[in-house]
């Protein structure tokens, strides 16, 4: 299961979710109380083993813009939040090298996500980086065969449900493991990661697989 701690603003919460053992982090360009700069990222991005994913967030931000954000951090790829088009998605693509593409829970464009060319979609509440939870069964409009990755409220009391629940490739928090915004809180990490991990073991173990997010794993994506 791959896990990914978003709204990291601090070089001591990077080391610490990646002491954790997350697998990507995610820094918010975005308007947020979690807002960085490019030049604090780059610092950080520096102190970070080479092995872990690093994203810029953005919201309808200009796609150039994003893309000059990107590599003045050093960052490993970018993730769009906003109403970006399929063109824009993939003029970001084919120049940070790694893109996630963000749809609402539940969203008409979900079913067509293929359009954007990302490499993973991540499924998130209508309101990104708030805490709220949607209703999971909503995650089922993704298409197969694709690398979804959960977001939305996800704590470490509910991500092994909402893993059980969706069986995504991967989950991605940010509220649920601060102390305040923009600060992470180390027991919160701990315990969500390895309840992640936990509960993506359990779906491997599980030989009854009910649904396309799992048979893509099954064929060793
Ligand atoms: O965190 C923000 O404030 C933010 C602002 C604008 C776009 C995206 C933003 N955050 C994205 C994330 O933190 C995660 O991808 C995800 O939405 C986490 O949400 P949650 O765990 O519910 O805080």
């Amino acid at each position: 299961m791959f896990v990914k701690i978003c709204g990291i603003t601090s070089e001591d919460d990077a080391l610490l979710a990646v002491a954790m053992g997350a697998d990507a982090l995610g820094f918010v360009f975005a308007p947020s109380s979690r807002q960085v700069a490019a030049g604090h990222v780059r610092d950080i991005v520096r102190r970070l083993p080479p092995e872990i994913l690093t994203l810029g967030v953005f919201r309808d931000e200009a796609p150039q813009r994003v893309v000059e954000q990107v590599q003045t951090a050093g960052l490993g790829g970018a993730q769009l939040h906003g109403h970006e088009t399929p063109e824009d998605a993939r003029f970001v693509r084919a120049r940070v090298g790694f893109l996630v593409q963000a749809f609402p829970a539940g969203a008409d464009a979900l079913r067509r996500s293929d359009e954007w060319g990302a490499d993973v979609i991540l499924i998130d509440s209508p309101t990104p980086g708030s805490g709220q939870v949607f209703d999971w069964s909503l995650a089922e409009g993704a298409p197969s065969g694709r690398r979804i990755l959960l977001a939305g409220g996800l704590t470490p009391d509910n991500v092994g449900d909402a893993i059980a629940r969706v069986r995504p490739w991967g989950v991605d928090v940010s509220s649920g493991v601060e102390s305040s915004p923009g600060r992470k809180d180390p027991r919160k990490v701990r315990a969500f990661v390895a309840a992640a991990k936990a509960a993506g073991e359990d779906l491997e173990h599980d030989h009854a697989p009910t649904g396309a997010l799992y048979d893509w794993q099954e064929e060793g994506g």
